[in-house]
């Protein structure tokens, strides 16, 4: 063990806490009500409980093709070019629930999410569920909010910032794009490992989220760290203060894309400091068929688009199937 403790991670230079929205902020207004620090403490209790079940128990429920359930150690390696066995995370999937018998059920990120069995965990289902619903609504609600907290993005975009927000108004709130969005829950445990950057184990890999904003809550355990500049060499990674209660909104390619790279999607991992370490993100990924491309606000002559139109769930099916096992590396047992 003491050895261990040697090869940990550096202690933290920077301290970042930018991008976060503070549930305590009155401005944030009604709809993060429901999303109090005493309903967030529930879920991370939930959370713990689900994973502190015996490894035999998890696997029953284990990650399927609709990207539902369990994830189990390794199971996602962020980046493989830097890792050497996968991130040491665990994790668990609950997305937007469509019922088999749906005709929507067909599109690749829409199905019924898989629950542990009755009895394991008491209450488990309903308050997951009630988070799935409670952080759609803030996300909804407050994406407009979103936009103009972030001190970064104002930075981004400076004297366009008023075209920024036109884009917001006019663009991202309608039904074809946000109506029928991708939202994905995940749980997250990350064992009582210290990472080594220098041997290629992390927590999660350096990495940013796929899809269009990420809303990240995390316990009180140091961990989480950003690179504000994704593109300088070397790169310099800042902690993020863990705040219980808050929200952390990762910006993801998506809306890189979307932006021409006027909005830089968040390059982020987690180093583990030898405690165990619980976060939840939702991902907030636009409509199934919504297609993503160059903003014609976001083009000159000049600037021409830098990315290719894509579909969202296509983009993000790739995305997945990049950084997740092959389902059948996990078939021995499910036999
Ligand atoms: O656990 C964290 O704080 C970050 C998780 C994360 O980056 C992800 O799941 O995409
Ligand atoms: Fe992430």
């Amino acid at each position: 063990m003491e050895s261990q403790k040697q090869s940990g991670p550096e202690p933290p230079i920077k301290v970042s806490t930018i991008n976060c929205i503070d549930l305590s902020n009155p401005d944030i207004g009604e709809s993060v009500a429901l999303l109090k620090q005493e309903f967030m403490d529930e879920v991370f209790a939930q959370s713990k409980k689900f994973f502190y079940l015996p490894l035999n128990e998890k696997l029953k429920v284990l990650r399927n093709e609709k990207h539902r359930g369990y994830t189990p150690m390794f199971d996602e390696v962020l980046d493989p070019d830097n890792q050497v066995h996968g991130d040491y995370k665990e994790g668990y999937y609950i997305g937007v629930d469509v019922p088999e018998n749906d005709p929507e059920s067909e599109k690749p990120f829409n199905g019924p999410n898989v629950w542990p069995a009755d009895g394991v965990l008491p209450g488990w289902r309903q308050t997951m569920e009630k988070f799935h619903h409670e952080a759609l609504k803030m996300a909804d609600k407050n994406l407009y909010f979103f936009f103009l907290q972030l001190e970064r993005w104002e930075r981004q975009f400076q004297g366009s910032i008023a075209l920024a927000l036109d884009l917001e108004v006019d663009f991202f709130d309608k039904p074809e794009v946000l109506g029928k969005p991708i939202a994905t829950l995940r749980l997250l445990h990350y064992e009582d490992q210290f990472s080594d950057p220098a041997k290629g184990i992390y927590g999660a890999g350096a990495h940013s989220d796929f899809g269009f904003i990420t809303l990240l809550a995390t316990d009180d355990v140091m961990g989480l760290q950003i690179c504000k500049d994704k593109d300088a060499k070397p790169q310099i990674w800042e902690y993020v203060t863990p705040i219980k209660g808050a929200f952390i909104v990762n910006l993801g390619d998506m809306l890189e894309r979307w932006s021409n790279c006027m909005f830089k999607s968040t390059l982020h991992r987690v180093l583990g400091n030898g405690q165990d370490r619980y976060s939840i993100a939702f991902f907030v990924e636009p409509n199934h068929d919504c297609l993503v491309e160059c903003l014609p606000t976001c083009k000159t002559e000049k600037s021409p688009p830098k990315f290719p139109q894509i579909r969202c769930s296509t983009y993000l099916s790739q995305r997945y199937k990049d950084t997740h096992a092959n389902l059948s590396v996990y078939d021995k047992h499910q036999a």
